[in-house]
């Protein structure tokens, strides 16, 4: 713990999506345990998710506290209960949902004015330009937390987004759209007083460099998934409702051989198509080798639901493969010893997921960052391998590519061994950054300072 001379006190301001909140949600526990008072934003819907959080904190003494407000959710015609981007029902709701979000900005300046002291800073996440307006009108510097790796925000700070790497359902209009969006949010990006971001330094050394070149005030404060140690916190973390099955799969991945398992997730936000998924099983299937297949969201539709009980699929499979139809306790299988390879949509979270666990990776992304994280998975870091063409997005990929790419992942051929060595030695590292006097620990304690120094001035 920090020395300081004034209770330092953080505003944590997520985009109301799971890929957003965990993260932030874990960098709170990091900046409670170095005794920070921290307050995060959030809606009623989305507090009830995360109340694990606030369980975990009183026991470990942590101060942390959740702020939830009201989500207009009809007013903008969003579904009852449309709080989180995951349970949108359709991926063309994006824009209402981001109108959403900027109507916390009126209730959020309320809540800052009837505070006893105001906030030392804020850190919200990267698409939330409007946070920018409201630290500037409290005089409150605000450090934009980046959810995606240095690689990538230097990718995407050179090319515009491409239409490619937009959800296959995006029109022209959404699309020209989503271009503003990009520059209204480089633009909150130069003001804000600096940029922390879930990476580490050994991770992508070269693109950190270069990232510091152009943005001032750069910490790699990650992987922040790391915070979480005890068990019920990894079963628990971003979960929606009961744990019971958790440890059911957990006797399940007991009772499998070391490296065997195969976990096959796509994140929280993508929508797959019908004859993509259907592709998907079907290699699972062939490959022979266990796993356990997350569908959700979106993806488990009626089709979906008929298909696999038209083909007895679950039964095909029983022993040696687990369909899970809803949020999966993602952590807590990755870390699991059974597991040796993820087919991954390469959300950065999952890529990092991946990385702290020593699981080398088969990589399929289908929108934004995720395109530069397969090039910085499959290219700069070895460590996986690509299923089928780059831009898979447009195209089907077929049941035996999916096929070739599992047994060429989990065989124990020499590349095979070479590519779980290098991921292992990630993952050592990952860890090394985090512990005391580990470099993202140590950009933690700079961040704090930089804090400090503002506020006592
Ligand atoms: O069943 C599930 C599904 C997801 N997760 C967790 O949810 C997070 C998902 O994050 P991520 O892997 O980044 O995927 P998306 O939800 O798709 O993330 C969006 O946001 C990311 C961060 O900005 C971008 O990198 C991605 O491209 C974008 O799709 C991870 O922590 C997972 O562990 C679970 O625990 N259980």
């Amino acid at each position: 713990m920090i020395s300081q001379d004034k209770q330092l006190h953080f505003l944590l301001i997520p985009l109301m999506s799971q890929s957003h909140i965990i993260p932030l949600t874990d960098f709170a526990k990091l900046l409670a345990q170095h005794g920070i008072n921290v307050s995060i934003i959030t809606t009623p819907l989305n507090a009830q998710r995360y109340k694990s959080l606030i369980t975990q904190s009183l026991k470990f003494n942590l101060k942390i506290q959740l702020i939830p407000l009201h989500f207009p959710c009809e007013e903008l015609g969003l579904p009852k209960g449309c709080e989180n981007m995951d349970s949108l029902p359709s991926t063309n709701l994006y824009k209402e949902f981001f109108l959403a979000c900027e109507t916390l900005k009126k209730p959020l300046e309320k809540i800052i004015q009837k505070l006893e002291t105001k906030p030392s800073c804020i850190v919200s996440t990267g698409g939330l330009s409007w946070t920018q307006e409201i630290a500037d009108k409290f005089k409150i510097p605000r450090y934009v937390f980046q959810t995606i790796s240095c690689f990538a925000l230097l990718c995407s700070q050179e090319i515009e987004t491409r239409n490619s790497q937009l959800p296959n359902e995006t029109t022209t209009k959404q699309s020209d759209d989503v271009q503003s969006v990009v520059h209204q949010i480089k633009w909150s990006q130069n003001l804000a007083r600096g940029t922390l971001i879930n990476t580490f330094d050994e991770l992508e050394p070269f693109y950190v460099d270069e990232y510091k070149k152009i943005m001032k005030n750069v910490f790699c404060v990650g992987p922040v998934s790391l915070c979480n140690k005890k068990v019920d916190e990894i079963i628990n973390r971003g979960n929606e409702g009961s744990v019971d099955n958790e440890h059911s799969y957990l006797t399940w991945l007991n009772s499998m051989k070391p490296k065997s398992v195969v976990y096959v997730s796509f994140g929280s936000l993508c929508h797959m198509s019908f004859l993509q998924i259907k592709e998907i099983g079907l290699g699972l299937e062939s490959s022979n080798v266990p796993f356990v297949w997350i569908i959700r969201g979106l993806n488990v539709s009626s089709e979906v639901k008929k298909w696999l009980s038209d083909e007895n699929f679950e039964e095909k499979v029983k022993g040696r493969g687990i369909i899970i139809k809803g949020w999966a306790p993602q952590l807590m299988i990755l870390s699991h010893p059974s597991v040796g390879g993820f087919l991954t949509h390469c959300g950065w979270n999952s890529t990092l997921e991946g990385i702290t666990c020593g699981v080398p990776m088969i990589t399929f992304p289908m929108f934004a960052d995720q395109f530069y994280n397969e090039k910085l998975i499959v290219d700069v870091l070895k460590i996986g391998i690509r299923v089928g063409i780059e831009e898979k997005n447009k195209v089907l990929v077929k049941k035996e590519e999916v096929k070739k790419a599992i047994n060429q992942l989990m065989n124990e051929g020499f590349e095979s061994k070479e590519r779980r060595k290098r991921t292992k030695e990630l993952a050592i590292m990952s860890k090394e950054a985090m512990q005391e006097s580990g470099s993202s620990y140590l950009n933690i304690k700079l961040l704090i300072q930089d804090v400090m120094q503002l506020v006592n001035n």
